[in-house]
């Protein structure tokens, strides 16, 4: 776990456990073991820690957080105990840093006396993000180097810096060119004593006159864009006690508040989504066909068909990561249209430093815009924006099909339509997928990748790889209507509504979802992505399925149906865009929600003319509602096969509709609430409401809530009554 070597007078130990280095109990020992060696023996006269592999290290392995006694017990070796050996040693111990220095790593490097890297370390603290903080002093100790404000920012947003940064912050001594091993180990030589300012428990945090101030400030900041995460205050109030309190207080007052952290309910579904969100990118169909053995395409050059905003936006992924883009619209007026959004994108890149004009001039020259489909006869990859109609995907796909080289995967952004359905319009279904890109496509990381029955395992690997290199968070799902994501928020959303009609007004549903964790209420997601989009696919289902919806509809084949939603559409409300919808804006484009009296009368109309009695709903209800409809749905995709784990169904709520991470995902949600509770509700709704289908609850539900059991996620598949169906 910790290897020992030493160069002539230097020791050098090696921390090693792949992947990543995470400093495991094993590895931590190994580490303690090291540095006594070390120091017991005389020829030794500097030590050097190094990390083995890809990384110096990750930070404490948080597989073993569960169990919080093992991290914080103050028996056995635990960081802050070797941290004491290294900071305490008398011969100079060198930290030399390579790929990531993260968390508890960063922290063994600040008890070291001396840190070097190479040019493309990163460091940082990103705890925050697992629902923590830098437990083992790191809260004391980077203030002593950088100053109460970089600190504060640093683990306060968990971003990590780079190398050059680092050095500019005084984190870093030394950035070394060349083999790290041989630079640390001839800086090592060069080190005789340790000198007292070395032993950062003795420097003062400089630059801490204004900490007051600045701390006012960054704790109103974290209550406005991190409502309801306790973790940001914890680490602010952290740093803040290195300005206060002498070191031994302030380490004390670490302590506490990580104590506070490490045992909340927050930080469980925080490192819970750090597990599933990798856990979703791990696909599996078969033995010969899953992400481990299956062979992808480099995708060297792409299509992009549509410049509206969903094709503008992933151009711009596309472009942003290295990748040509050929764009494709019909017309040059909507083509020119298409090359203005993309540029104001990039341009808002420019202005927010994320790149450089001369960087945006580069990634213009990789853009190629057309009016010809033929163009696109030569590339690797296509994806498909256009409007969501399965008749003009399927004429555009027959097309391609005929256009384009033999082995050109086709994708659809469609939101969904089902991909067989598409694929059957072309000779070759197996390159055939779904990519499913959320609004705004260049800012929202999730990307739902949707396998068809013919699509070959090479097109999901080519489109799973393909997600990670422009830097999205894939999710493989099997298709069907509306796929996992838009299958489980139709139930959320359409509880909602029922919600409205029974009683409450859509800006109090939207408080209640806010006040739950969500960024936006569901009433304000219409608004931004369109009235008249719902209305126009829930017309298109009525055609395909026959029958009429009007704004009088109120049962479809005996399911329930509100049409409020219809009759703001009808009132030419059509969200954000013409400047009102469910809410009032100043503007067309205009940002602010405002409360609409016209829009509240629309609904006090449609009761009236229904002869529906409003009624006063409990948040609890309301919460009960949206969430347990979307959980049942979540279930019935895992039975259906659509889902193979729960992992997938909350990575995507979590990075497709900003789900709150400390909540971890609705599934695992419902593990909190409990699923004996979950499915008690569910029967009770169900009981209230008979003529809405999606609370009947699913059987694999009921089978977990029967077994009598506390069934761990990672075992609810086991309960799947067709486990035929699932990919698992
Ligand atoms: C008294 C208390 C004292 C101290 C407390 C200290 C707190 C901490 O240190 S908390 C840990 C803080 N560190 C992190 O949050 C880092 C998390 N990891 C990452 O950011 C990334 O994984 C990465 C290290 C940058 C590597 O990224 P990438 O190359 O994209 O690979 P991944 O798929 O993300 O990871 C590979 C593999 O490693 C596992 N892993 C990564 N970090 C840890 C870790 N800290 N502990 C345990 N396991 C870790 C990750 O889960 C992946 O595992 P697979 O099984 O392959 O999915």
């Amino acid at each position: 776990m910790a290897e020992y070597k030493e160069i002539d007078s230097v020791a050098v130990i090696e921390l090693k456990n792949p992947p990543a280095n995470a400093l495991s109990k094993a590895l931590v020992t190994g580490l303690n073991n090291g540095v006594k060696r070390a120091i017991d023996n005389p020829r030794i006269k500097s030590i050097v820690l190094i990390g083995n592999g890809q990384h110096f290290s990750a930070g404490a392995d948080i597989t073993e957080f569960p169990r919080v006694a093992d991290v914080t017990s103050k028996q056995g070796v635990s960081l802050l105990t070797v941290g004491d050996v290294i900071e305490s040693c008398n011969k100079p111990v060198v930290s030399a840093i390579h790929g990531v220095c993260f968390g508890g790593g960063l922290e063994i490097a600040l008890f070291s006396h001396y840190r070097l890297a190479v040019q493309s370390a990163k460091l940082g603290f990103p705890e925050v993000s697992l629902g923590i903080l830098p437990g083992a002093n790191g809260t004391q100790r980077l203030p002593r180097v950088v100053g109460f404000e970089v600190a504060m920012d640093m683990i306060v947003s968990g971003k990590p810096v780079s190398a050059p940064q680092a050095l500019q912050y005084g984190i870093l001594d030394k950035i070394v060119d060349g083999d790290l091993l041989t630079a640390a180990v001839q800086f090592a030589k060069t080190l005789n004593t340790v000198p007292h300012d070395r032993r950062l428990k003795n420097v003062p945090v400089p630059n801490s006159e204004n900490a007051n101030k600045h701390f006012e400030e960054k704790l109103a900041k974290i209550k406005q864009k991190q409502r309801g995460y306790i973790a940001p205050i914890n680490c602010l109030k952290a740093v803040k006690a290195s300005v206060d309190l002498p070191y031994s207080e302030g380490v004390t007052k670490e302590f506490q508040l990580f104590m506070e952290l490490m045992s909340s309910a927050q930080a469980r579904g925080q490192q819970y989504s750090f597990f599933s969100e990798r856990a979703a990118t791990k696909w599996y169909l078969s033995a010969s066909k899953n992400y481990k053995v299956s062979k992808d395409i480099p995708v060297k050059t792409a299509g992009v068909i549509g410049a509206g905003t969903m094709g503008s936006g992933i151009a711009v992924s596309l472009l942003t990561s290295g990748i040509p883009v050929i764009l494709v619209e019909q017309d040059s007026k909507n083509l020119e249209r298409g090359i203005e959004l993309i540029k104001s994108i990039l341009q808002g890149g420019v202005k927010l430093k994320r790149m450089t004009q001369s960087q945006m001039n580069q990634i213009l020259q990789i853009l190629q815009p057309t009016t010809k489909i033929e163009d696109l006869q030569s590339v690797d990859l296509i994806i498909e924006a256009v409007f969501e109609n399965l008749k003009l995907k399927q004429e555009l796909f027959s097309k391609l099909d005929k256009i384009c080289k033999r082995d050109t995967v086709l994708c659809s952004n469609t939101s969904t339509l089902d991909i067989d359905k598409i694929a059957k319009s072309t000779s070759r279904p197996e390159k055939v997928v779904g990519t499913h890109f959320f609004a705004p496509a260049h800012i929202m990381p999730l990307l739902e990748n949707v396998y068809g029955n013919h699509t070959s395992a090479e097109t999901i690997a080519t489109v799973m790889k393909l997600s990670k290199k422009i830097r999205k968070i894939p999710v493989l799902v099997k298709t069907c209507h509306g796929f996992v994501a838009n299958r489980t928020f139709f139930e959320y959303s359409q509880e909602l509504r029922f919600v409205v009609e029974e009683g409450l007004l859509p800006n109090e549903v939207d408080d209640i979802l806010e006040d739950f964790g969500m960024p936006m209420g569901v009433f304000k997601v219409n608004d931004l992505s369109g009235i008249d989009v719902g209305w126009r696919i829930r017309q298109e289902q009525a055609i395909a399925n026959g029958f009429n919806l009007t704004t009088n509809t109120r049962y479809i084949n005996g399911e329930r149906y509100c049409a409020i939603a219809d009759k703001i559409f009808q009132a030419g409300r059509y969200g954000r865009k013409t400047g009102k919808g469910w809410y009032q804006y100043d503007k067309p484009g205009g940002r602010v929600a405002m409360v609409d009296p016209n829009v509240n009368n629309i609904i006090l109309n449609h009761c009236k003319e229904l002869g529906l009695t409003r009624r006063k709903i409990s948040t609890q209800e309301v919460i009960e509602r949206c969430m347990f409809a979307a959980i049942n749905e979540g279930f019935r995709c895992l039975e259906d096969g659509i889902a193979s784990k729960p992992e997938e169904i909350d990575t995507i709520w979590l990075h497709g509709f900003g789900f709150p991470r400390y909540r971890g995902g609705p599934m695992f949600y419902a593990s909190q609430v409990g699923l004996r509770k979950v499915y008690e509700r569910i029967k009770y709704y169900q009981k209230h409401f008979p003529e809405t289908s999606h609370w009947i609850a699913s059987e694999m539900l009921q089978r977990i809530a029967e077994s009598g059991r506390n069934v761990p996620i990672s075992e609810w598949t086991k309960f799947n009554p067709t486990p035929t169906s699932s990919r698992l």
